[in-house]
Parts: C-alpha cells; sequence; structure tokens
C-alpha cells in the first residue's frame, strides 16, 4: 500500500498553545483512500527541520500534506522548506499579488510589503485558492505523487481541502464507517460491553471516542464486515444509543419536538444557561424551544413556582426537586415539556452530595420524571457542559 504523511506546522504545536488537530482531521478524511498512515509530524517553524522532515516524507510518501505557516510572517517558512527540500525556486506570481493587493484595497489599506511572499510559489505547483484568507495554498503532483500545502486555520484549509481531495485521483478503497453515538456508558464500559467485538486493526476497526455529548462508538473499514459488526455491536449499547454519524444532541432534541408539534421550556440551576445556550445554537430553534430561566441562588428558587418543603424535605440538589423545577417550567411558559437541571458543577460537593452529581427533571403531558447521573469531569466547565448534554440525552430518549 502507499504511504501517506501529514505535516503539522508551528511552535505553537510544540508547546500545545494551539493542541493540533488538523493532522489528525486530514488523517480521517484520507481513510476512504487506498493510503497507509504511519505516522504524522508536528514540526517547528524553523526552515532546517521542515525541510528535513519534507525531503523525508517526499522520498517515501504517494502524498504528503501539510498545514501551517503559510502567513506573511518572517516565522511562516513552509513555502522555503517546500521549495528547498524539492530543489526548486519560488516566484513571484503578478497574479497572485494583484489579488493579495485587492483584498487589502478593499478594506482601504495598502498591503503590508510582508505579504508579497504569499505570492511565491515553485513553478512545479499549482495554486489551491484560500476563499477565506490571504494565504493560498500549493500543490505539487510530480511523478505520481502528490505534496499538499494547506494554511493552518480550520475555517481557511477544510473548504480548500474537500475541493481538492476528489482532484487527486488517490486510489479509492471501499470503506464504510459506522457510528453509534451513546450516553451514559463510559468508555471502558463500553470495552467491557463489546468483549471480542472491539476489534482493532484488520478488515473492520472500532474505535471509541469520548465527547462533552457522550462516547462515540466507530464501526469502520471494508463495508461488507463493518455492516455486519455494526449489527452485532447496536444491540449490547441498547438504551445508551441516541443517534448516528452527524447528529448532535440540541438539534435532534428539537426535531423530535418538531415531530411531535411540541415545545419546550427549561429551568436551569446548574448549568446556568447552558442547556439555553446548547438549544439555541441550531437554527430554527425557535419554532419548539420556547425559552427558559435560570433559578442559581436560593433566593431566585424561593421565587419559583415551587412548595418550599420540597427543598426543605428534599435539598434542592435531589430528584425531588428538579422534578419540581421542570413543572414549574412548563407551567410557567406553557410549554408542552419543561426540563430542568440541579446539581453539583464543583470544585466543592454541594449537600453532601460529589462534584458530577446531576438531576434532571422532565414534565410533560404524561407526568414528570427525572433522572440521576454521576458525570465525569474533570472541571467545572467540562461537568456543566456534560449536564447540559445529559439533560437533552434524557429529553431525546424520553421523546423516542
Ligand atoms: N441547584 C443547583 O444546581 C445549584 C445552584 C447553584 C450552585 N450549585 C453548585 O453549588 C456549588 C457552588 O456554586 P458557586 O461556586 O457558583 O457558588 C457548585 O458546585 C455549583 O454547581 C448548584
Amino acid at each position: 500500500m502507499f504511504l501517506a504523511e501529514i505535516i503539522g506546522v508551528g511552535d505553537e504545536l510544540l508547546y500545545g498553545e494551539t493542541v493540533d488537530s488538523n493532522t489528525a482531521e486530514i488523517a480521517v478524511s484520507l481513510q476512504p483512500y487506498a493510503l497507509e498512515i504511519r505516522r504524522t509530524l508536528r514540526v517547528a517553524d524553523h526552515l532546517e527541520a521542515l525541510t528535513e522532515a519534507v525531503r523525508e516524507a517526499w522520498q517515501k510518501a504517494r502524498l504528503v500534506v501539510l498545514s501551517g505557516g503559510l502567513g506573511p510572517t518572517p516565522d511562516d517558512i513552509t513555502r522555503e522548506a517546500i521549495a528547498a527540500a524539492l530543489g526548486e525556486k519560488m516566484e513571484i506570481d503578478p497574479q497572485v499579488l494583484a489579488w493579495l493587493e485587492g483584498i487589502f484595497a478593499d478594506r482601504g489599506w495598502k498591503m503590508p510589503e510582508a505579504n508579497r511572499k504569499q505570492a511565491l510559489k515553485i513553478p512545479s505547483a499549482t495554486w489551491i485558492a484560500n476563499p477565506r484568507g490571504t494565504a493560498p495554498g500549493w500543490w505539487v503532483h510530480r511523478e505520481g505523487q502528490d505534496l499538499v500545502c494547506l494554511p493552518g486555520p480550520p475555517a481557511e484549509w477544510r473548504p480548500m481541502w474537500a475541493e481538492l481531495l476528489p482532484r487527486l485521483g488517490l486510489p479509492a478503497k471501499p470503506y464504510r464507517q459506522i457510528t453509534f453515538k451513546t450516553f451514559g456508558l463510559g468508555e471502558s464500559r463500553i470495552v467491557e460491553l463489546l468483549g471480542d467485538l472491539f476489534r482493532r486493526g484488520g478488515a473492520v476497526e472500532v474505535g471509541t471516542y469520548a465527547k462533552m455529548d457522550g462516547v462515540a462508538v466507530v464501526v469502520r473499514g471494508e463495508p461488507g464486515p463493518v455492516e455486519a459488526l455494526a449489527a452485532q455491536i447496536r444491540p449490547l449499547l441498547g438504551e445508551a444509543v441516541w443517534g448516528r454519524e452527524g447528529d448532535t444532541l440540541p438539534a435532534l432534541a428539537l426535531q423530535r419536538l418538531d415531530d411531535q408539534k411540541a415545545t419546550l421550556a427549561t429551568l436551569e440551576s446548574m448549568t446556568g444557561g447552558v442547556l439555553g445556550a446548547l438549544l439555541t445554537g441550531v437554527p430554527g430553534a425557535s419554532r419548539s424551544y420556547l425559552g427558559g430561566l435560570v433559578s442559581y441562588s436560593p433566593l431566585a428558587k424561593s421565587q419559583l413556582p415551587i412548595p418550599l418543603e420540597v427543598a426543605a424535605q428534599h435539598g434542592v440538589v435531589s430528584a425531588a426537586f428538579a422534578e419540581a423545577m421542570a413543572v414549574a417550567a412548563r407551567s410557567l411558559l406553557g410549554a408542552t415539556y419543561g426540563l430542568s437541571t440541579t446539581g453539583v458543577a464543583g470544585p466543592e460537593p454541594l449537600e453532601g452530595q460529589p462534584v458530577g452529581t446531576l438531576f434532571v427533571g422532565l414534565a410533560g403531558p404524561q407526568g414528570v420524571s427525572s433522572r440521576h447521573f454521576r458525570l465525569p469531569g474533570a472541571s467545572r466547565e467540562m461537568i456543566r457542559q456534560r449536564a447540559a448534554h445529559a439533560a437533552l440525552a434524557f429529553l431525546v430518549s424520553e421523546l423516542r
């Protein structure tokens, strides 16, 4: 099988100021192709080191993809390094220079001298237009090999790469990927549940990826074996599965509400508005999301249409209080459903309940229910995010 090498360029990637996700994202995009990726690299803005890395990659790989280091500043040396590695001389392209000057002129500025180098290109490269920035990319096709050089910012390189990749004529392989998005199961529990079905390194491979919206279980590889294995895995994950590839919890929740011609109101405590923010991040949310309230302090809670005995008897971090909040949300806004969150985001325990405790309440035409979660999370922010997603996961499962 042919090799592909992916190189992320920039000092910031080495020191974690920017966590490199570009190389991984590009690697994933190459999965439908018959190319083997044995390593991806992160290289500093260092001319010698990068020249060496490109030379080595070009010696053995069918495809080399670089991202980063195409800016106008002196530390951006990716163009120079590729030119040196491929033994070519760069020249200014007058057309690209005029285009660059035009971008600045449109804003009423004169182009800084530093940007001139973004119009430099080696003769064997063709330009990859950048619709969102001043750094166009290069595509070199030579002796059955390709080298692609993209800018670093994902918003810039993604559309460039999406447009170019199918044009590279890379050898394709039959490939299929099936994703089950789950909530409420940890990765180790999933590994345990799958047992022997957790296959690695063959025609079909299973991977788990922990995200804010739960753990995604991905089955990928040759289409036949993928479909067969996914069919065996699905029942083992049971009720925890809430969606497939591309689904998001807020969009799915709103879709289910819309399908039922139902509306939703929220009453948040521990999540402090994160739940409302997730829902309103979806275009068209107002069709079914009426709105919500954040009742964070004890004083705010005492103003709610909730009998004071509920908090006095059960505490505010309790199933009973979550249910009372959900009922209050529903009646305050006259919604079909009311959804609530109450819990402990940390850093200290509260009311004798550990950090990560969450109670979600849901009130609807059929009555009221709640669910208790113990959320993992290294920080208060992570727990708040997970809690809002947990509330949506509960809603989605109840609206099924
Ligand atoms: N009933 C609730 O959900 C609720 C409301 C306010 C604070 N808390 C929790 O109390 C603790 C202390 O909160 P503050 O740090 O905001 O004072 C945190 O763990 C926070 O998550 C929970």
